[in-house]
């Protein structure tokens, strides 16, 4: 996918190493034009994603950005692309250490969701940018507090399917809005990119 769009701030061209449409989104939103560029091996890129045991939260997303960026690096330079930027970028929600990445089923989301009910959670999102030889990173925590969520609430919100595919089984552009008592940090970072720290990053 090729996106040409308004650019006022004058942002560079880049690489968008990612399938999720939120970070397309919000690179939109910030004016950055940017072709998407996805792994060939989808089954590679998932494994990257697996934890390590004992694994930090914050090592965890800066050490997978990294790596979906050097497995892009390579393909990039493999294809003969024009050079420019490419992005990178790993979310994840933390609840008292353990990392809560994407539910498996309806079992997992139900089990992530009861943790997460009415208690504060971390939600990690790092980015990796490489500019020719150089790779610029950056990592965003945000504190989320989520209200007392009931049965019946939950079993509707699962049902939406709003769960899967997001790492601690919610999305906050989404339904689990009506959740969510307090953010701080960075709202864009909750859903997938840091549009402030990604527009410095580019500027810089
Ligand atoms: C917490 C939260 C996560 N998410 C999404 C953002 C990410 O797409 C996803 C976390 O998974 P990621 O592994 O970071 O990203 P991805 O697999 O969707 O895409 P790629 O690896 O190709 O870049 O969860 C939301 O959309 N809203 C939220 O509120």
């Amino acid at each position: 996918m090729n996106v040409q769009q308004h650019n006022p701030f004058q942002f560079p061209r880049i690489y968008l190493a990612s399938q999720s449409p939120r970070r397309a989104q919000l690179l939109e939103q910030m004016g950055v034009p940017f072709d998407v560029f996805l792994p060939e091996d989808s089954a590679a890129a998932e494994l990257l994603e697996v934890v390590l045991p004992n694994e930090d939260p914050v090592d965890y997303v800066q050490r997978v950005s990294l790596a979906k960026l050097q497995a892009i690096q390579q393909q990039i330079n493999t294809a003969r692309l024009p050079p420019q930027p490419i992005l990178c970028a790993d979310t994840t929600v933390a609840f008292a250490a353990e990392i809560l990445g994407k539910p498996e089923d309806a079992a997992d989301a139900r089990r992530i969701l009861t943790m997460l009910s009415g208690q504060v959670h971390q939600v990690h999102t790092a980015v990796a940018l490489a500019c020719g030889h150089e790779v610029k990173r950056t990592c965003v925590t945000s504190q989320v507090t989520f209200k007392t969520i009931s049965p019946v609430e939950l079993e509707a919100y699962i049902d939406s399917g709003e769960p899967f595919g997001r790492a601690g089984a919610y999305a906050v552009q989404g339904l689990a809005a009506t959740f969510i008592e307090h953010l701080s940090g960075s709202y864009s970072s909750v859903m997938g990119l840091p549009v402030f720290e990604v527009a410095r990053l580019l500027r810089g």
